[in-house]
């Protein structure tokens, strides 16, 4: 726990898995997991046990993974890659595969924001999807990707100029009976509504 850390803070078990058929045969060097890491490690107050796997785009080996790390109990999963309309990418159809319930908001705000970037952004069919108690969010592969759908554009003083996806995520993982998560402003604002704030203990 850093210095920084507020003391109430619950632990989180997060699921990071790469997908990609290059990158789990060696062809190229993964850099999904660091860069899903690396974000959560900045914009989590929360201690992280990470769940990281790097597999290669089969749907039915996605989907396994999937629930694996949902009974492995952890709260919110993030995947990178598999998200567009090449015959591979099966990600989507993995995660819907696994799904008690959809959230469309997810996949709709993400390609929106990723609108600000490239022009490609409407190729990505990344959904997001509730299994038990967790969380299961589809980013694509790009690693610049990653930090650019969870915290959005920022306008040159910092504030946020388009929220990224990630300030929904610790509501929404409250109200499936998750851990209380709490993120670092400067890296991305959390929102919920007044009554579901804890207070500071
Ligand atoms: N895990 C990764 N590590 C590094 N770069 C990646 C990774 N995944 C994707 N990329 C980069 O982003 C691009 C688009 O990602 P996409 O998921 O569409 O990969 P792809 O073309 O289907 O190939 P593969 O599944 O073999 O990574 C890739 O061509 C590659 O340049
Ligand atoms: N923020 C962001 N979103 C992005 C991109 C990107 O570079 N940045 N690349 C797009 C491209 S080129 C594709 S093909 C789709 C799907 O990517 P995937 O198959 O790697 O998941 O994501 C799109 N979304």
């Amino acid at each position: 726990m850093s210095d920084s850390t507020p003391p109430s803070c619950e632990p989180v078990r997060i699921g990071i898995v790469s997908i990609s058929d290059r990158a789990s045969t060696g062809v190229y060097e993964d850099k999904g997991l660091p860069a899903l890491q690396d974000w959560l490690t900045r914009a989590l107050h929360n201690p992280v046990t990470f769940e990281p796997r790097l597999i290669p785009d089969e749907q039915a080996l996605i989907s396994q993974t999937l629930i694996e790390l949902v009974d492995a109990g952890c709260a919110l999963v993030l995947t990178t890659g598999g998200t567009g309309p090449a015959l591979r990418d099966v990600t989507p159809e993995a995660t819907l595969a696994v799904a008690h319930k959809e959230m469309p908001g997810f996949g709709e705000q993400m390609r929106q924001i990723s609108l600000a970037f490239v022009p490609t952004a409407i190729l990505s069919r990344q959904v997001a999807v509730i299994r038990e108690r967790s969380l299961i969010i589809n980013l694509p592969g790009q690693p610049k990707a990653i930090a650019e759908t969870l915290e959005g554009l920022k306008n040159p003083d910092g504030s946020p100029r388009v929220n990224g996806i990630f300030a929904a995520v610790p509501y929404c993982i409250d109200l499936i009976g998750g851990p209380y998560l709490e993120t670092r402003d400067e890296v991305c604002k959390a929102f919920r509504p007044k009554n579901a704030v804890r207070p500071a203990r």
